[in-house]
């Protein structure tokens, strides 16, 4: 079923809705501008009114109804919490079609889960993305569900691959990965504060340790991505015979600091788990 939306002429792009328009559908959707897409070519659905209104006011797309974006689009990025899943399966269920691509962005949810609540036939993908995505350096990770062919797994890389890299995966891995590059920005803001922190503590004015910080960061995930040196050689080359970064790094591990990523992380893995369950 096809129900149009405006009586607007359109570009030929195939249209791509995207429910939900909060921090990560704002990534998306600002991603696929920027990489080139019609902003008609692209039907945003979201709740809260006065989002909706700032979306159309600072992107000039359309902001239309559930049904108007399932029944209109060939593509459906949802981009909801996991726990919003359920309800808007059951809200867009009607109106998708087989060979629909339905493209999930939420934590936890299953493609099984997806795919018990829509119509048989209508292609389901999983994603796992990330908000460095909103300055292009996104990853993301992509894992089909049981109807989706190899245009249906290109449609998603080129979604995704706007705004970063995508990487395939077994599904099982997906919690994983959630753990891993999804929450993963949060760990490193985490280290950059107390990296900023600690510097104000040493004297510094907080705007010189912000950039201090700020620019290692850079330099440093420069590095490792144009180097290939694995992490471990790097930082051997920072660590000098009883030098000061000797003595830093021992107080880290005095403080079980790599345990405590790896407890951290599995917590992570953990939830993504309770969320497939839907707690
Ligand atoms: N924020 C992040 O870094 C990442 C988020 N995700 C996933 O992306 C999804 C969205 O997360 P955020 O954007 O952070 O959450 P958010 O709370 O910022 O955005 C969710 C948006 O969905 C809207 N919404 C809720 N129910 C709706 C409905 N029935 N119809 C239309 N709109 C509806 C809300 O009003 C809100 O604007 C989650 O499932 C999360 O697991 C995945 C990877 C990273
Ligand atoms: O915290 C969350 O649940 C989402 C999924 C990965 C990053 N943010």
């Amino acid at each position: 079923m096809t129900i149009p939306s405006t009586d607007q002429p359109r570009s030929a792009a195939p249209l791509t809705g995207i429910i939900g328009a909060g921090v990560m559908g704002e990534t998306v959707l600002s991603g696929l501008l920027r990489a080139g897409r019609a902003a008609d070519s692209l039907l945003v659905v979201e709740k809260r009114p006065d989002r909706a209104a700032e979306l159309e006011e600072k992107y000039a797309v359309r902001v239309v109804s559930h049904l108007h974006a399932v029944g209109d689009a060939d593509t459906v990025m949802l981009v909801v919490k996991p726990q919003d899943m359920g309800a808007v399966l059951d809200e867009i269920a009607p109106v998708l079609r087989a060979g629909q691509l339905l493209v999930s962005l939420a934590a936890g949810i299953t493609t099984g889960f997806i795919e018990g609540k829509v119509p048989a036939g209508v292609a389901v993908v999983r994603v796992m993305p990330n908000t460095p995505a909103l300055v292009d350096e996104g990853m993301a990770a992509i894992a089909p569900g049981t109807s989706v062919d190899d245009a249906h797994l290109a449609e998603a890389e080129a979604l995704l691959g706007a705004v970063g890299k995508v990487v395939r995966v077994p599904e099982h891995q997906m919690d994983a990965v959630t753990a891993v590059s999804g929450s993963g920005p949060a760990y490193v803001f985490y280290v950059v504060e107390a990296m900023i922190e600690a510097g104000v503590h040493l004297g510094l004015p907080r705007t010189v340790a912000s950039d201090l910080v700020i620019q290692t960061l850079v330099g440093s995930a420069t590095m490792l991505r144009e180097t290939g040196t694995h992490p471990t050689v790097l930082r051997e080359q920072v660590t000098s015979p009883a030098g000061t970064t000797a003595a830093a790094l021992r107080e880290l591990d005095d403080h079980k600091v790599r345990a405590a990523f790896i407890a951290a992380m599995q917590a992570a893995a953990e939830r993504s788990r309770e969320l497939a369950a839907g707690s």
